[in-house]
């Protein structure tokens, strides 16, 4: 496998003539495409790396290929996202690797051959994590780890089936491999702020122990991020749906969640720079707020009537920065919510998922922001569990959002509610996004967020 992975990898352009007319069909259904609604007009090839050498049984590849997609219908094609993709061909597909299947190509360089995603296969799997064990470099492709943490032969690779933004594999359940599948340029906050917390000692973040990157004409893009595998663990919107079920009570885990995320904050802020916001720049994120607000109702028309009450709460903000007061702002870690919290049977909470909202800009999102834009994540997902069940329990979310916030305030000295106007800007702007992001994603959950909605036009209460 290590002659695998040191060979030299060679660009083929020719492959786009086999994938495209696959990709079309196939790309537009995964999960991660972040273009729905859109059609693709085409594809270029970014990078392709071989990694295997090509016999007449299989090959394996390497791609990041940009998807050309209209902005709107009739406009002309705008660059696209471009996306990692680890692409095998086979002669025929076991039938264990039937859910992996892209299709048959009929024309160019691979004409004959069965497509596939090739992170559902051992043999491609075992590669990757061989290539960063090594810290192997093929092509424009560097895998690296920390030197400190041992990557152990053998582990047998499986990939996650759970619903996710990217593609994630587990080895032998002691490392996880997150695979991003849109990428940008840049330094990407999945590997900047858990490699902080590491050097931090903050123990609610399990430290990196390899990444991939790709060298690109100059740029610099993270590919992927392995991490130690926390076993056993059930996430935080598992765990709250489970006890809604029974009827129970989550407030001490809430609180406990509250505090894991104040550790996490007080690291952030003592590992990266911090701000203070003034007048100009709380003027700019309330403006940013009302922008997303006026194109979510373009995209989502069942949000126009609420749009007048929803402005009132970014306007707020505006007129607070205007009296003078001012902010501080950190890293944060940009989607917090119940989904991204693990916690292990010890009763620890673990946060994982730092790659901020993956529709924004890296450059926003690796802004330093007030926390209260977590703590508002968070306290949504408590409403989200709460609008989500068969057997609602009056209450419920209002219990955990306070103790989620006493928590808080017990490890930072801050509680967050006494700061409402900031905590409902930014709680309105999440559920603007949840709307739209429901609505191109999931759109039986789009009561969930248009719930809240209406109860912020109709109430005061945070
Ligand atoms: N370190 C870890 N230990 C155990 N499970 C993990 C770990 N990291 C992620 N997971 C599991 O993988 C899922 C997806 O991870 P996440 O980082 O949220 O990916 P995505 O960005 O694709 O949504 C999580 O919901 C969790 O179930
Ligand atoms: O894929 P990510 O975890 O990075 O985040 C995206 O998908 C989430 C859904 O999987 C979405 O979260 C919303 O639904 C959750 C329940 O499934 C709920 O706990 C969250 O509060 C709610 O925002 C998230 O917004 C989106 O970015």
């Amino acid at each position: 496998m290590s002659e695998a992975v040191t060979r030299t990898a060679t660009t083929n352009p020719g492959l786009l003539a086999s994938l495209d007319p696959l990709l079309r069909e196939w790309l537009p259904r995964q999960r991660w495409f972040a273009g729905k609604g859109r059609p693709v007009t085409g594809f270029s090839l970014v990078a392709a790396t071989e990694l295997l050498p090509p016999t007449a049984k299989q090959g394996l590849y390497h791609l990041l290929v940009r998807a050309h997609q209209p902005l709107t219908l009739g406009s002309s094609p705008h660059p696209g996202d471009c996306y990692q993709l680890l692409i095998g061909a086979r002669e025929a597909l076991p039938p264990r690797l039937a859910p992996a299947l892209i299709g048959h190509a009929d024309q160019g360089p691979l004409a004959g051959q069965t497509l596939y995603d090739a992170l559902y296969d051992t043999r491609p799997a075992e590669l990757l994590l061989e290539a960063l064990r090594t810290r192997a470099r093929i092509g424009g492709l560097h895998f690296d780890r920390d030197p400190h943490q041992e990557i152990r032969d053998g582990l047998v690779p499986r990939m996650m089936t759970v619903e996710q933004s990217n593609s994630s594999i587990v080895y032998g359940d002691t490392f996880i491999l997150k695979l991003l599948r849109r990428i940008v340029p840049g330094i990407n906050p999945d590997l900047e702020l858990p490699l902080a917390l590491a050097r931090e000692g903050c123990p609610r973040v399990p430290a990196p122990t390899g990444w991939l990157r790709a060298e690109l004409a100059g740029d610099s893009y993270v590919l992927g991020v392995l991490q130690p595998f926390v076993q056993g663990v059930s996430d935080g919107w598992e765990l709250a749906l489970r006890e809604l079920a029974k009827g129970e009570d989550f407030t001490a885990e809430a609180r406990s969640l509250g505090r894991a995320t104040a550790e996490v904050h007080t690291a952030l802020a003592r590992a990266l720079p911090t701000v203070t916001l003034g007048h100009t720049q709380i003027r700019l994120l309330a403006d940013g707020m009302l922008e997303r607000l006026e194109a979510a109702t373009q995209a989502v028309p069942a949000l126009r009537p609420y749009a007048p009450g929803l402005h009132s709460a970014f306007t707020a903000l505006a007129d607070l920065a205007a009296e003078g007061r001012t902010w501080t702002a950190q890293r944060v870690h940009g989607d917090l919510h119940l989904g991204q919290c693990l916690r292990s049977p010890a009763g620890q909470w673990w946060l994982i998922d730092f790659e901020g909202e993956p529709s924004k800009p890296l450059a926003e999102r690796r802004l330093p922001q007030p926390a209260a834009r977590d703590i508002a994540g968070m306290l949504r997902s408590f409403d989200y569990a709460a609008h989500s069940t068969d057997a609602p329990v009056p209450g419920w979310a209002e219990a955990c959002r306070a103790a989620y916030c006493s928590g808080y305030a017990e490890v930072s000295g801050v509680d967050p509610r006494m700061d409402p106007v900031l905590l409902r800007a930014y709680e309105t702007d999440k559920a603007i996004y949840e709307v739209v992001y429901e609505a191109r994603h999931r759109p039986d959950w789009l009561p969930v967020p248009m719930a809240a909605i209406e109860n912020y036009v109709t109430s005061d209460l945070i």
